[in-house]
């Protein structure tokens, strides 16, 4: 069965520049430029394996009317819960800042604190940007723009989605928990309990089943990456298809430009032969624009997929 990479970040010593770094750096430019997605090992995630989803359960079992109360003006921030019921999720907007998370996930629910739950998620998402970084890191060195590290870094804002995929009803088909859709933002990792059901599609229109290991986040590049790139490297579309007969967590962690930086490609990926193709864009006017266009039915037309790159070609 096809499986999508999956390389090692667990060794000691990973330090930009050392031998491990520059292999393990050559194998994720391999990745992303065939799937645009791989399976990154990280051993110490498996510490707070069991307290994640432990804490995940914990804030979905909540009653629904406590839940509601993790709330937000933005589309797709705080709670939300499908038409069928059968997936939520809530979502933390510049999820590094561990007040924040007290404050939406923790405090919200539990006013006299819950701090094993809120330690607990702000240790993953600690690790998960580690990650991140170190990924992102990588691809631009392969690039030869690893100038512009830490220019994005600094400019990049984490939202924290806690996931929950309700087994379907006796009986009915496998149900998209998340249909098919290119992630617009510049880096996606997810971290899931043993339920499978991420599928994505490679360059030939195939779906390949994901089925990470215990100590495994799946890392997906976004749209705002390939954009940036000029175009390089594709973010390939996923979906979410529940089969199993259990509960599915899953948490992301989702790497995006903040409100008022202008993303643009940069000058040493473009010449006469690799002329400019997208225009600078600011993600949150864009983010608006985007959900104003499913708001709107969009989603049928194939926004889904493409929604960036229509939104700022040249
Ligand atoms: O739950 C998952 O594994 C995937 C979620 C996803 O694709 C998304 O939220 O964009
Ligand atoms: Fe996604």
């Amino acid at each position: 069965m096809a499986r999508v990479p999956v390389i090692d970040f667990s060794k000691k010593g990973m330090k930009p520049g050392s031998p491990e770094w520059d292999l393990v750096k050559f194998q994720v430019r391999e990745a992303v430029e065939a799937y645009g997605c791989f399976e990154a090992l990280v051993d110490q995630v498996l510490e707070v394996r069991q307290p994640v989803f432990g804490a995940l359960e914990q804030l979905f079992d909540l009653p629904l009317q406590t839940k509601k109360l993790c709330v937000s003006d933005k589309p797709f921030r705080g709670y939300s819960v499908s038409s069928s019921g059968l997936f939520e999720s809530m979502s933390v907007d510049d999820a590094h800042i561990a007040e924040n998370v007290e404050r939406c996930l923790t405090t919200t629910f539990w006013p006299q604190g819950n701090t094993n739950l809120s330690e607990t998620l702000v240790s993953f998402i600690q690790l998960a940007s580690e990650l991140e970084k170190t990924v992102l890191r990588m691809i631009l060195e392969s690039f030869g723009v690893e100038k512009y590290t830490d220019e994005l870094t600094e400019s990049t804002n984490y939202q924290l989605r806690a996931m929950k995929y309700g087994k379907p009803k006796p009986c009915s088909d496998p149900s998209p928990g998340i249909v098919a859709h290119c992630d617009q933002n510049m880096m996606t990792l997810l971290y899931q309990n043993e339920v499978n059901g991420l599928e994505i599609e490679n360059k030939v229109g195939e779906w390949i089943s994901i089925r990470p290991s215990l100590h495994s986040f799946v890392v997906i590049i976004g749209e705002t990456l390939s954009v940036w790139l000029n175009g390089a490297l594709s973010s390939p579309c996923h979906r979410v298809m529940i089969k199993e007969n259990k509960d599915r967590y899953s948490l992301g962690l989702f790497a995006r430009m903040r409100g008022g930086y202008l993303a643009k490609t940069p000058k040493e990926l473009v010449d006469d032969n690799n002329p400019m193709l997208f225009k600078p864009f600011d993600y949150e006017e864009f983010s608006k624009f985007y959900y104003t266009q499913i708001a709107q039915g969009g989603a049928a037309s194939g926004i889904l997929r493409s929604a960036l790159k229509s939104y700022c070609t040249v």
